[in-house]
């Protein structure tokens, strides 16, 4: 079976008063489940201890001349063992290509770190029935070869879902889940074992009838994670999935 796993995206909120969040989200995490929060780089190495940790992006260097980016190996000093990579955010703000997301996949493995590597199609793609080709299309080109169920998380998030309160339907994740768990069996060895997430408006409300589809390991959460009472539910609901 994957890893069960219930991972928050602070995006661009946080300064140390939120420490306090983290705090309780470590203190009420459940058993069985990898509970995990991505905060700004910032708070990275202030984070409890009883809480995995992730960065939100990196460059593909390990160092160098880049000034205001951060390098994977720098994650990993600061306490991170995850580091998401082609958010849609970071695709839209940055112009991130599927190149460049898996130069940053590969860094992030080469510092030893496991990759949650995310993939969404945009409402005019689904509109177009298009879905599967461009996820697929982002699962060719962002993911490079070498992929494990140690080393990589693969996050379907729908960008019309991110942030709009506008979750897919059971039906949609199921569908997508299904078709991405078939397409990682055919790839990969341990294709079976790669934790698949869905993120996009998740919530206590919803995340129960997510997590009890058969190809849904666990949940991306951005706004909902940011306080333990609206984390903690979400963790608990996929704990008893
Ligand atoms: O982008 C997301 C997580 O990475 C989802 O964000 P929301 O849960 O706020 O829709």
């Amino acid at each position: 079976m994957p890893q069960k796993i219930a991972a928050g995206n602070w995006k661009m909120n946080g300064t140390r008063a939120a420490l306090d969040e983290a705090r309780a989200t470590a203190a009420g995490a459940p058993d069985g489940v990898l509970t995990l929060i991505c905060p700004p780089a910032t708070l990275l190495p202030l984070m409890p201890a009883g809480l995995a940790k992730g960065g939100q992006a990196c460059h593909p260097a390990a160092s160098g001349a880049h000034t205001g980016d951060i390098a994977a190996p720098m994650l990993a000093d600061a306490g991170a063992t995850h580091c998401l990579a082609g958010h849609s955010e970071r695709r839209q703000d940055h112009g991130e290509t599927d190149a460049d997301v898996a130069a940053q996949v590969s860094a992030i493995w080469s510092a030893g770190l496991t990759a949650i590597l995310c993939i969404g199609e945009t409402l005019a793609e689904r509109e177009a029935g298009r879905t599967l080709d461009v996820l697929f299309s982002q699962l060719e080109g962002s993911l490079p070869e070498g992929a494990t169920a140690a080393n990589t998380v693969i996050a379907y998030e729908p960008v019309w879902a991110i942030g709009t309160g506008k979750v897919a339907s059971p039906e949609q994740v199921d569908e997508v889940h299904d078709a991405l768990r078939g397409r990682l069996i055919d790839k990969l060895a341990e294709g079976g074992e790669i934790a698949l997430l869905y993120g996009g408006s998740v919530k206590a409300g919803n995340a129960a009838e997510l997590f009890a589809l058969e190809n849904v390991n666990g949940g991306l959460v951005g706004g909902a994670s940011l306080t333990a009472d609206d984390f903690l539910p979400i963790a608990r609901a996929l704990a008893e999935s």
